[in-house]
């Protein structure tokens, strides 16, 4: 840790405006400064340190896990010397009571430290914006990470990133350069160095094609940043495209580490099989495995593989069902021994009635031979075959010609991010949409378009027709923005804001907080709110397995439809006249479940965890209080899926 902290160590004589600082590279404490604070607070890291090495020793020998000797660390008598400490840091009261292992040994950086430009990604629990660091002009990116009214679950949620974050040290791994917060602030940023692209961006533009040693060096880079991770025992649980980043000197890094969990031989915890963004999500978590490894990461690095090859994700499922029936097309269904061997949870229901052929050859014709051998294996249905991070390294893929390129020689492309593909995506349907008004055709509102890219976005519907997305397309100095529906507003017509809340200084003229996304997300197909068991329900339909009269089945899908299998909501012409709307919304607040006390497939969704609202597939809705249920519904869904994830995973700590 520690590019800001060595550099700016000229700020240690005011805690409050230091950056942060990790105790191991730190220069030697300063003992001839006048500062108090700054001796006290290093003096109570050394104290901290020697009695994380005691205990570490001791628990050793009791068969404790490290997580678990950091939190007696905290629980034992230097737990409020340590209290004290970060308080003296500046860090404030929320965050130290709930996640002060996660801060230990730093100090937060300040706001002003920094001016925040424009928006550059929306997570599902982050924003992130673009920063210049005010004293170096240096580029950073800001995470400002959402919290559920600060529940102490969201705070563990974001202090466990931190600490894997600061666990991992590598040229192909995002490192956390520094916090903002303060004592007054209910708000955290992560700093992080600034990067100009992501995989997903890139790989889905149509005016870049990788060459093969080009593709070589992208995913050499993704390798040993995984290879990194996993020698450390940290699974990362959301790889995909848009996670990996890539900087204008071709260099990669794997980022987002929110879902990511630190398992080792010896310290082996029941998992939750709800991580992973769907297109990238490995089978046998599908399948509801509980007890997986580091192999989950290696399907996702085969999808990754495929898609920069492709220029597009390879699996696109809506549904936990879609997404195995997809992987069985491309793969091959899993063979007779792999089904009578399996214990996963979920896997007689998602037993497909007839045998798949693999698909993947045929689809990778570009690719060589060596290439296909590769993808292959990380594509492996069975997690065992698909070898390690090393073994994928090793393989003849990149030690045959054309050899991997040296990532500066890679082109300077301009920036391309996840975001940017949305926004050329939402550009291009606008003007479609403008000519259509002008030529007087299409009056009636469309559909709304899916993006390309994003599995996210399946849940993305404008809730209103003047709703405001504040999709903020702008650079810097750029003029105007636009609308989810394609209106333009100057950027001079707007109001003036300069953020005081966050403490930042805007350099654009924006209407709102960007943060503020009025656009309401109830679907998310990511890697956070997945609802396995209604799947389940319904692959038990789809895969024959038969709970409902199959006349009740039909076709719900939006936007493409290539090989859709899906027979997930029965339709709404039936549902009106049945009254099973399923997990819908009719705008009366109340799902129609609730109603239907005794439906059939009513009792095969009780078991859902988050609620009946949490239905796999597209929700239904109509006018009405929409705006309140969806807003609720989402919270609930993100407090659930927290709890659930922490429930499930304790012992990791
Ligand atoms: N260091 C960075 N430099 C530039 N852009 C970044 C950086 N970190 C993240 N981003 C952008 O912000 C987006 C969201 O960031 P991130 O994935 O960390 O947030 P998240 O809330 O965990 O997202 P998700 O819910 O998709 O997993 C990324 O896809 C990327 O485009």
């Amino acid at each position: 840790m520690g590019c800001i902290s060595s550099k700016n160590v000229s700020y240690l004589g005011d805690q409050s405006a230091s950056p942060v600082r990790d105790r191991e590279n730190a220069p030697e404490p300063d003992f001839s400064s006048t500062n108090q604070h700054h001796r006290v607070f290093v003096d109570h890291s050394l104290e901290a340190s020697h009695n994380i090495h005691r205990r570490s020793r001791k628990s050793k020998r009791l068969g404790g896990s490290d997580s678990r000797v950091g939190k007696s660390l905290l629980s034992g008598l230097s737990q409020r010397n340590i209290e004290a400490e970060h308080a003296a840091a500046g860090w404030p009261s929320w965050l130290c009571e709930v996640a002060s292992e996660a801060v230990h040994g730093w100090v937060p950086l300040k706001a002003e430290a920094f001016q925040k430009l424009e928006k550059i990604g929306q997570g599902t629990y982050s924003s992130v914006f673009r920063a210049r660091e005010v004293e170096t002009g240096k580029m950073v990116a800001l995470k400002k990470v959402k919290f559920d009214n600060l529940q102490p679950e969201s705070i563990r949620f974001m202090a466990r990133e931190i600490l894997i974050l600061r666990k991992l040290n590598h040229p192909n791994i995002m490192k956390l350069e520094g916090i903002i917060t303060s004592r007054a602030s209910s708000s955290i940023y992560l700093v992080f160095e600034y990067m100009e692209h992501d995989l997903a961006g890139l790989s889905s533009n149509p005016d870049i094609r990788f060459t093969e040693s080009q593709i070589k060096c992208y995913m050499q880079q993704l390798l040993w940043g995984l290879e990194h991770c996993h020698m450390r025992g940290v699974i990362h649980r959301d790889i995909k495209a848009s996670n990996i980043l890539v900087n204008n000197k071709g260099v990669l890094k794997l980022g987002d580490f929110g879902l990511a969990n630190v398992v080792t031989a010896k310290n082996k915890h029941q998992l939750t099989s709800r991580v992973v963004t769907l297109w990238y999500r490995a089978p046998e978590l599908l399948m509801g495995s509980t007890s997986y490894g580091v192999s989950i990461d290696l399907w996702s690095v085969g999808c990754v593989f495929a898609e920069i090859l492709m220029g597009k994700p390879i699996l696109k499922g809506r549904t936990e069902i879609e997404q195995l029936h997809k992987i069985y097309k491309l793969c091959g269904s899993p063979p007779d021994s792999f089904w009578r061997k399996t214990r996963l949870p979920h896997a007689t229901s998602f037993r497909p009635q007839h045998t798949y052929e693999a698909t993947l050859r045929e689809r990778c014709k570009e690719l060589s031979t060596t290439g296909v051998l590769l993808l292959e294996t990380l594509l492996s249905m069975e997690a065992y075959k698909r070898g390690t991070a090393s073994s994928a390294l090793n393989s003849e893929y990149f030690l045959t010609r054309p050899y991997a390129c040296d990532p500066s020689s890679l082109p300077k492309y301009p920036p391309n991010k996840e975001m940017d593909a949305k926004n050329r995506d939402d550009m291009r349907r606008k003007r479609a949409n403008l000519k259509l008004r002008e030529s007087g055709v299409g009056r009636k509102q469309k559909r709304p378009h899916r993006e390309e890219h994003d599995p996210k976005s399946y849940s993305k519907l404008p809730i209103r027709q003047d709703t405001f997305e504040d999709k903020n397309i702008t650079n810097e100095g750029s003029q105007a923005t636009t609308t989810t529906h394609g209106n333009y507003y100057k950027l001079s017509d707007l109001p003036m804001t300069t953020g005081p809340a966050s403490g930042f200084s805007w350099a654009v003229k924006r209407r709102k907080d960007p943060d503020n996304i009025s656009t309401l997300t109830y679907y998310q197909p990511s890697s956070r709110s997945q609802l396995s068991e209604t799947s389940v329900a319904f692959a038990k339909n789809t895969f024959g397995l038969n709970l409902k009269p199959e006349n009740e089945s039909v076709y719900e899908i939006q936007g493409d439809n290539d090989d859709q299998i899906m027979e997930e909501l029965p339709s709404e012409d039936k549902l009106n006249r049945t009254g099973k709307r399923h997990g819908s919304l009719d705008g009366s607040g109340l799902d129609l479940c609730q109603r239907e006390e005794d439906s059939p497939l009513k009792k095969n969704l009780e078991h859902l965890q988050f609620g009946k609202q949490n239905m796999s597939g597209p929700l239904i809705f109509k006018s009405g209080k929409i705006d309140e249920i969806l807003l609720r519904n989402e919270s609930n869904i993100r407090q659930a899926v927290r709890k659930s994830h922490f429930k499930m995973e304790q012992g990791d700590r």
